[in-house]
């Protein structure tokens, strides 16, 4: 199966106000249109993207590798009847059809839809039950009720079987509310996908607050770190905040606990601030022998500062002895109490290098972190 997603943009976004179509407003750092189309680019399955756009702004939007661009209609169903024209000889057995202004859209709704078509449905669509009583107003006063069974709020993308689809907009005369309204005059079952609370389609001025909030949600860092320290003269080595017994100690500017190095540049690193020399010259005298919960202490405020915390961590200590294994509880606790993690989410373990390499050779330990930062 070949799936493409069509993305549609043409319209003028009158009620969300603005100096330009809501699209092309700045959300998070970027228009609300390349979010939406990073969310596409993102899905392995989607192996081309169609954007329709008003005439105005066909310049807005370069063309490029997986990524056409197509002149939108006077409506929304002419946008994606043009959007499906544009495919109708390029092989698609699978299309996705979306709203640039759903640019929260998130990779498990898109895989739902997808997983539905793939199960045999020809068209798919997400929506979310309607729980709150409706009623009927003049503006002012409630003039009626409404009955809320079996009523569902309508999202994008919709899916459908391309020939299927492109079919029942050829057939389609006038105007459709989207796309699971054009198939189903053509007599075609919609399959409902559950749908998701963060993938509002921004149509007010307060939609952009919204929309920011979910996308900053949204927004999870990883970051990785590297150490290695020598061995030289001693009785023990500290690693991960645990001083271990052994017949050499490791040399370094400062206490030389090369785990908590690792992780603390790997918390830097998902910061994009550098790593522990940036912060902690080694150049300067003040951190000769520094206890190393320092620069962890540092980098796990630096990331509360910035809006992040710690989500988990995982560091990997590289050396033949001493063993890790016996110590490695109190290195997770000693980490935990600095970066104030549950122990499960805290990993600490090790590996020989198979007696290879200067790690093999007990020239040294070298350690690495990964760690993951999420929005506090
Ligand atoms: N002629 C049109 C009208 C709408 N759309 C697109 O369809 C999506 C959903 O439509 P809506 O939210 O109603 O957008 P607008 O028509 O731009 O908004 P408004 O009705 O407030 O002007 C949007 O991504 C919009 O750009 C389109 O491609 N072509
Ligand atoms: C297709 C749609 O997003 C489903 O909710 C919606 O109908 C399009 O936007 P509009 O505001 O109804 O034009």
């Amino acid at each position: 199966m070949t799936t493409a997603s069509i993305i549609v943009a043409a319209g003028r976004g009158t009620r969300a106000g603005g100096d330009l179509p809501k699209q092309w407003q700045a959300l998070g750092g970027a228009r609300v249109i390349d979010w939406t189309i990073a969310a596409f680019a993102a899905v392995p399955e989607v192996a081309q993207t169609v954007v329709v756009l008003h005439p105005d702004d066909m310049d807005r939007i370069a063309p490029r590798e997986g990524l056409t661009t197509v002149e939108g209609g006077a409506s929304r169903s002419e946008s994606v009847r043009n959007g499906l024209e544009s495919l109708a000889e390029s092989g698609v057995t699978r299309v996705l059809i979306h709203d640039a202004a759903r640019c929260c859209i998130r990779p498990a709704l898109i895989a739902r839809v997808l997983d539905t078509l793939a199960e045999g449905a020809l068209a798919a669509a997400p929506a979310l039950a309607v729980f709150d009583a409706l009623w009927q107003g003049d503006g002012k006063t409630v003039t009626g009720t409404q009955d809320r069974t079996g009523l569902y709020r309508a999202q994008t993308p919709q899916g459908f079987d391309f020939d299927t689809i492109l079919a029942a907009h050829r057939a389609h005369d006038g105007e459709a509310a989207d796309d699971v309204e054009v198939a189903r005059m053509a007599g075609i079952d919609v399959q409902i996908v559950e749908g998701d609370e963060s993938n509002l389609k921004i149509t007010t001025p307060g939609d952009f607050a919204r929309a920011e909030r979910i996308l900053r949600d949204m927004d999870i860092r990883i970051g990785t770190g590297f150490d290695v320290h020598r061995f030289g003269e001693g009785d023990h080595v500290v690693l991960c905040g645990v001083a271990v017994p052994h017949t050499r100690g490791l040399q370094g500017h400062s206490d030389a606990d090369v785990g908590m190095h690792a992780l603390t540049d790997a918390i830097y690193g998902a910061l994009a601030e550098g790593d522990i020399g940036r912060h902690f010259p080694p150049t300067d005298p003040q951190w000769k022998g520094a206890e190393s919960h320092i620069f962890l202490r540092h980098a796990v405020t630096l990331a509360g500062e910035k809006g992040y915390k710690i989500n988990n961590l995982d560091v990997t200590l590289v050396c033949e002895r001493p063993k890790i294994t016996p110590h490695a509880p109190a290195m997770q606790a000693a980490l935990a109490d600095i970066t104030g993690l549950a122990t499960d989410r805290i990993s600490v373990k090790a590996t020989t290098s198979e007696r290879l390499g200067f790690t093999g050779r007990e020239e040294g330990i070298a350690a690495q972190a990964a760690v993951t930062l999420v929005p506090k």
